[in-house]
């Protein structure tokens, strides 16, 4: 009798676990989102919500607080906006935005990911501009919440697939980095990208403004390392240099490998950050050699040159010692040293194979359902301009995701897949066609 009575529950509970299976899969093969993220808010704080809302907002729930993502941000006009409703305390937030803001936006979705970063598709735009990460929750953010005492997001822009790592050359002044570099970038034009730091030190003769440095005025540069735009920033020499998120990332969306000639305090600050790079310390002969090389380049005046052989043997201690750098060259006969450097950097014979290519672009309407399934999203494009096309929705893999704020989340897969002859409910196979794969 017992026996008969488990089974019985059991046949029931196996039921409905069927039909709730069942209604998901077909909600999701129609191209609905699921209820996720579809925020369910008591109706009190609806009402307060909604008051404050345009029509074109998204909202998503962390903890105690709403996000509401704006098409466009009261403020500047141009860009898509963020604020924050405590729930608790019942007050509205506008939380300090980091990172580069995505353009405004008629149409965008917005999706919770592991309750710390929420994906926004922009409707009607291009690969480039299609995906966006608002992060809420990340150590990024946790971090600057504590430095600025304030509530913060981080925007970073989601990019379709992998950069090579950067490379982080550094050495004392007049060992030869520049030279090395230089030989570098004009043997493999199309391999490599240079990281134009900003600096307050003043041009040099030959020098030009955005090419060799970004020349700032200390003020400016500050406020802006204030702002988050900075990689990392250092004194050296008594000037303030530093490598903005921008300029290594402008280097990787031309898809070249992107070189960062900076100091061994900047090269401590990267190898703390997400940027997983190569570090390679050049170092002279000899201190005499060093010493002659500097005075040979007649670039600085006896002062400059003293403060510069100063720092060296300092320089010249920490890069040695640290462990730090994953290779160091000894820069005696240069072209001995070059053949080395291009030894590591696997440039035997001929150019360096281009590392991304991007054989088709993701064109996406204006109304795009977006659901989630497991680390994989739908973003269905069925409508009616789309309606004969036979790619109209989209499998984004999120599973390798890298990087994030400051800069980009790379590392994103996307699959064009038929709805109607493709298995689009599959949790763990979504096919790709016509061999897209970003
Ligand atoms: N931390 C950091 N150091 C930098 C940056 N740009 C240049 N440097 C370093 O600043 C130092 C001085 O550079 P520069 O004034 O061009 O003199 P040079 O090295 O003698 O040619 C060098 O060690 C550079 O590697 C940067 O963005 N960040
Ligand atoms: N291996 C080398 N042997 C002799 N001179 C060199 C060598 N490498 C570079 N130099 C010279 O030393 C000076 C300093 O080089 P540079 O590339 O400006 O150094 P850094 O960028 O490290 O400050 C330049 O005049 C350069 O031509």
């Amino acid at each position: 009798m017992l026996n008969f009575l488990v089974e019985g529950i059991f046949f029931l509970l196996s039921l409905w676990f069927k039909f709730l299976i069942e209604g998901i899969l077909f909600l999701i093969s129609m191209g609905e989102a699921p209820a996720f993220y579809a925020d369910n808010l008591p109706g009190d704080i609806q009402k307060k919500v909604d008051a404050q809302s345009e029509c074109n907002e998204r909202t998503v729930v962390v903890g105690s607080k709403i996000y509401v993502i704006d098409g466009v941000d009261h403020e500047s006009g141009s860009t898509i906006g963020v604020r924050i409703f405590d729930k608790s305390s019942g007050e509205w937030i506008n939380p300090t935005v980091l990172g580069t803001k995505p353009k405004s936006s008629k149409h965008h979705s917005a999706v919770l990911l592991n309750d710390d970063r929420v994906l926004v598709v922009r409707g009607n735009s291009d690969s480039s501009e299609c995906l966006w990460f608002l992060e809420v929750g990340t150590p990024f953010v946790k971090e600057h919440e504590k430095n600025l005492g304030d509530e913060v997001v981080a925007w970073s822009k989601g990019v379709l697939g992998n950069a090579e790592k950067p490379i982080v050359i550094s050495g004392p002044s007049g060992v030869g980095k520049g030279t090395l570099i230089s030989k570098l970038m004009k043997e493999f034009p199309s391999a490599f990208g240079f990281s134009v730091s900003h600096t307050t030190r003043a041009p040099r003769e030959k020098e030009q403004n955005g090419i060799h440095y970004h020349f700032t005025d200390r003020n400016v540069m500050e406020r802006e390392i204030k702002d988050g735009k900075f990689l990392e920033f250092a004194s050296v020499h008594g000037n303030l240099y530093g490598t903005s998120v921008e300029a290594v990332e402008v280097v990787a969306d031309a898809g070249k490998i992107c070189i960062l000639d900076i100091d061994v305090q900047g090269a401590r600050s990267v190898r703390a950050t997400a940027l997983d790079a190569i570090f390679i310390f050049i170092s002279p002969p000899s201190f005499e050699e060093l010493e002659k090389r500097l005075r040979a380049r007649a670039t600085e005046t006896e002062e400059q040159i003293q403060k510069r052989l100063q720092n060296a043997r300092a320089e010249l201690e920490q890069g040695k010692s640290s462990g730090l750098f994953d290779h160091i060259l000894v820069n005696d006969d240069l072209e001995t040293c070059y053949e080395k450097l291009k030894d590591i950097l696997c440039l035997r014979d001929g150019v360096k194979s281009a590392c991304n290519t991007f054989p088709e672009s993701v064109d996406l309407s204006i109304e795009h359902p977006v659901s989630k399934i497991d680390q994989k999203l739908m973003i269905n494009c069925t409508t009616a301009e789309h309606e004969k096309a036979s790619n109209n929705m989209y499998a984004l893999n999120l599973s390798l995701i890298k990087g994030g704020a400051p800069g980009r989340t790379r590392g994103l897969n996307m699959y064009a897949v038929n709805p109607l002859t493709d298995d689009v409910n599959g949790t763990s196979h979504i096919p790709e066609l016509n061999g897209i794969q970003f």
